[in-house]
Order: structure tokens, then sequence, then C-alpha cells
């Protein structure tokens, strides 16, 4: 049968001019979403670090591409004296480098309210205020109130809030009061579980978002439209045919200002308890039946469930955990973690972990995870590689007599967003050599436009309502559960001492020849 026209220059076009990757497959309903209903957004903590480094910017790029809804309000709250026109001067500031063609009209939403969070007469003082701006405004009684303070200030000002009575809802559904909570959620089981208790208080677990920027991150989310949207993979994705798992999110930053928040909590509660668990569930879980928030944290849960407990007495057959001396990063002398601003000079705080984590379940039996983050490192790179088994019978290896390497399936999250498989291919020439070749797929393939940035995604979510890329209090418990023996046994200085190995900033963390001597 003769092809018609169409098909011929369609075959011309993919085969003949070998433009196969270059077809450009128009994406399917990527922007059909749920509309975002009139809301006021209190940024507690609006003069802190993380509002103007991360909420600002996002709340005007969300501006900018006309994400937020026509009504809308953002108050922020602090201890700091200033006024509606210093408040809006200090955002200004924290959008350097961004185009501010409609500074002005986004800057018309944005109000300030010098606030005491220790007392509730604040609070009184609030509620009139949210009533006068919602009253001009137009958004009705739909009320975000983002926890951006100190953790310590968390449980209080959620019940400030309900004491105020800011934290009902109409009983008709026509008004909403949703309360955002920042990582850590505690610092250990115990207090994890308290801080909730204080929540729920006055809050109902839906209206809880316990927020995890990882998992908002456009590339994360991409690792389960990889795996079930497609056919090919997940066949694979289990102990029959992976051997190794490698989840790395690494940076070359190091403590910055956060010394006092760092020194407490260590590079074991800031990333391990929170976004190295999310990178896990999503790696590891089943796929949900619908793709609802609580069927998929449902999945996290089960993931979090079947992890098998780290030896509390010795835990270092799993762990590994490091600390920066001073070294060069990217080209620039930086001291170590015991000579930055805020450190005891005596610190044993460990800025690098490596965690070999097995997950017991019929998927997973045996497989072993390796998660790794650390500060001051070669470079910034967060990573999932996917390391298969070798081919079953070793036919080349043979002939060639050395090694073959088995194929692997890299995951890029942060700073190339992108998947890559990497397969052997015969080298071309008459002997028979190998080589391994990768494909590769960039996240910008075939895209121009923005990339919504994690903080971005996780505020729309919220003023949606959609909770599934936020944490759920029983996540929270079991990676608490999980830690909590290891955080345990490091509490212990002379274990920490032990454990604990120097590195060079600028490396890739403790070198191989420190960990086996520590480890005879
Ligand atoms: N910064 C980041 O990148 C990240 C931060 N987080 C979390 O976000 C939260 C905020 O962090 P960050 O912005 O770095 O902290 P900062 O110390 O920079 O800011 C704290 C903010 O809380 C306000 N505040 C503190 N105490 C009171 C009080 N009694 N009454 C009123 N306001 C008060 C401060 O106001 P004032 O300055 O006026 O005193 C300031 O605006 C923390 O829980 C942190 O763990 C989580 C992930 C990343
Ligand atoms: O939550 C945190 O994350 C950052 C790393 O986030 P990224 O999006 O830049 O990868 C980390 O630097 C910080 O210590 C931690 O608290």
């Amino acid at each position: 049968m003769a092809l018609d026209r169409e098909s011929l220059d369609t075959y011309v076009d993919l085969m003949v001019k070998g433009q196969a990757a270059d077809v450009k497959i128009s994406p399917r309903a990527c922007v059909a979403d749920r509309p975002v209903e009139p809301c006021s957004l209190v940024i507690f903590g609006a003069s802190g670090d993380l509002t103007t480094r991360k909420l600002a910017p996002s709340l005007y790029n969300l501006y900018l591409s006309e994400a937020l809804p026509e009504s809308f309000v953002i108050l922020g709250a602090a201890r700091s004296e200033m006024s509606h026109e210093q408040f809006q001067g200090m955002i200004k500031h924290a959008l350097e480098g961004m185009d501010l063609t409609r500074w002005d009209e986004f800057a018309s939403h944005l109000y300030y309210k010098q606030m005491d969070l220790r007392s509730i007469d604040s609070f009184h003082e609030l509620s009139s205020t949210l009533e006068k701006l919602e009253g001009k405004h137009g958004t009705r009684a739909n009320r975000i109130f983002y926890l951006a303070i100190p953790p310590s200030a968390y449980g209080s000002v959620a019940a400030m809030l309900g004491k105020a009575g800011l934290s009902g809802e109409a009983g008709d559904g026509s008004a909403w009061s949703r309360l955002v909570v920042e990582k850590p959620f505690g610092h250990d089981l115990k207090s994890a579980q308290e801080l909730d208790r204080q929540l729920h208080e006055y809050f109902n677990e839906y209206q809880i978002f316990r927020i995890d920027h990882y998992l908002a991150k456009e590339t994360v989310q991409n690792v389960l439209i990889f795996r079930f949207a497609n056919a090919i993979f997940e066949p694979l994705w289990n102990r029959m045919f992976i051997d190794r798992v490698r989840i790395t999110a690494v940076e070359s930053l190091g403590v910055e200002k956060r010394a006092a928040y760092y020194e407490e909590a260590g590079v074991l509660r800031d990333m391990f308890q929170n976004h190295m668990m999310q990178l896990l569930a999503v790696t590891a879980m089943e796929p949900p039946a619908v793709f609802e928030a609580e069927p998929v944290r449902d999945e996290h849960v089960k993931v979090f469930r079947s992890l098998r407990p780290i030896e509390r007495d010795d835990p270092s057959k799993n762990l590994l955990l490091g600390q920066y001396g001073p070294g060069v990063v990217e080209g620039k002398r930086v001291p170590g973690y015991r000579e930055e601003p805020g450190v005891k000079p005596d610190s044993f705080t460990p800025t690098f972990g490596m965690l070999k984590v097995f997950i017991d379940n019929w998927r997973w039996q045996d497989v072993p995870f390796y998660l790794t983050s650390g500060k001051r490192l070669a470079k910034k790179l967060t990573e999932i590689v996917i390391y298969f088994k070798n081919v079953p019978h070793l036919l080349f290896q043979k002939v060639l007599d050395e090694d073959i390497i088995a194929n692997f399936l890299t995951l890029g999250i942060q700073p190339e967003e992108k998947i890559n498989l990497t397969f052997e291919t015969k080298y071309p020439g008459a002997k028979v050599c190998l080589r391994s070749v990768t494909m590769d797929f960039n996240y910008q393939q075939n895209y121009e436009g923005p990339i919504l940035d994690a903080y971005e995604k996780a505020l729309i979510d919220c003023m949606q309502g959609d909770q599934m890329l936020f944490w759920r209090q029983d996540s929270v418990e079991l990676c608490w559960a999980f830690l909590d023996p290891v955080l345990q046994h490091c509490a212990d200085c002379d274990n920490l001492s032990r454990l604990l190995l120097p590195y060079e900033a600028g490396s890739w963390g403790p070198d191989a020849a420190q960990v086996r001597i520590a480890r005879t």
C-alpha cells in the first residue's frame, strides 16, 4: 500500500532528514489547573531569610505568570517596626534582578503588621486588620498563615491563631483557613508528636500544610510521571533487576548564616529526616490507586513503614558522617566548619552523611539505597541513580577480559534537570570493543517556558488546597522513628567523635582510605 502524502512527508521528516529527536510534541493539558480562590497570605517572620530569599521571589513570579488570584493580599508580620512602605521596599530589594515592570501593581497588595507573637492582643489586632484588608481587596475570609518563624514558636502561634478565632472555617465551605509549617517538624519523634498535638488543638489535619520544598521540585514530581506514565521502566523497577540505588543531594554552600540552627540540627536533621526521605519515597513507592493527595501520601507511608531499622548500638555499618575542614570550593578558599561564625571551635556537628538504607518489602528486599548529603562539597548536585544488575551471562566479558559496566539510569534533579540512560554498545570497528553511551533527555527539551520554582509550586498548591506535595504527620513520625536511634547514638560525643571523619571543603566527602581506616 502506498503511503499518503501526509504520511510520506512525516516519514521524510523523521527518517530521511533525521529529525526524529526534534519532533515537537505539544504538551498535553500541562496548564489545565484548578482555579485559585481569592485569599490572604499572612507571613509570620516576614523580615526573615526565608521570606526575602524564597517566598518574596516566588510570590512575585507567580504574580508575573498570572497564577495568583485576582484578589489577594500578602500581609507580612514580624517583630521589627516597619511601615507598609518599608516592608514593600524590603521585598522589592529581595527581587533584585527580576523584571520589575509590574512591581507597582504587585506592591499594592503588600502590607505589614508589627506583631508580638506572644501576645493574644496582637492576634486580635491581626484579625481586625485582616477583615479590613479583605473588605478592601475582596478576598473573602480565605486565609493562609505561613509560619516562617523559629520552630520553637510554631505551636504557640498556632494556638494564638485558634484563640483569636483565626483557625475556623465557614461551615458552608465559603471561607477556609490553612496553616503552612516549615521544617523542622520537631527535633525527634517525641517533640514532633508534641508539636502535632499543639497544631491540632485548633487546626484539622486537612488545614495543615507541612512544606518540603524538595517534593515540590519539578524534577522530583517528574519521578512519579516517569515511573507511572511509562510502561517500559516499571517492570524493571524492583529487586530482580536493580542492584542498588544512589540518592545524592550535595551542595557547595557551607553553613552560611545559619550556624545557630545548624549546630543543633546537623546534616541528619537538616536533610535526611525530610528531603532525603521524600526522595527515597518517590523512588521506592508503589503506584497509588489514583493520583490524588491521600493515596499518594499513603504510598509514602508504606515505604517509611518498611524501612529496616538501623542497629541502635552500632549504626556505623550503615552510616558515614563527616565534617568539612578548610578548602577550596569553586575556586574560592573557604574556612572549615569549626571556623564558621557561630560554630563552636570543638563542634562535632556532622555536615556530611551517607546512610545505607534497606526497604523490607517484596519489591526492594536487600536492595541497598545509599543516601548521601553534605555541605561544602565539590559542587551542587542532586540526583537519583538506579544501577541495574549486570547481564546474567558475561558473554563479552570473557572475550574482552574486562568488566562490563551495568546499565544505569540517572534522574537529575538539580542543577541539571535531566534523565539519562547509560548502556553498552559496540565501538565501531573490526575488533569487538564495547563502549558505554548515554541516551539523554534534558528537562528543557522542546520547552521554552519558565520552570516553576519549588516554593512557587508549594504556594500555589496550598492556595488550591492540594496537600499531595506536603508531609502528612504519619510520615513525619515514621521517619523520626527510623532516625531517632541513630540520632541518640550520635548524641553521645564519644560515639560521634568516633564516627565523624574530616573532609576537605571542595572535595567529595571523607576519602575512601579514611573510611576504611575508621572501619577497621
Ligand atoms: N531560611 C531558609 O532557607 C529555610 C528556613 N526554614 C525554616 O523557616 C523558618 C524561618 O527561617 P528563617 O527565615 O531562616 O529565620 P530568620 O531567623 O531569618 O527569621 C525569623 C523571622 O521570625 C521573626 N520572629 C522571630 N521571633 C519572633 C517573635 N517573637 N515575634 C514576631 N516575629 C518573630 C523574625 O522577626 P524579626 O526579624 O523582626 O525579629 C524574623 O522575621 C524556620 O523555622 C526555619 O527552620 C526552612 C527551610 C529553609
Ligand atoms: O532545607 C534545606 O535545603 C537546602 C538545600 O535546598 P536546595 O533547594 O538549594 O537544594 C539546604 O541548603 C539547607 O541546609 C536545608 O535546610
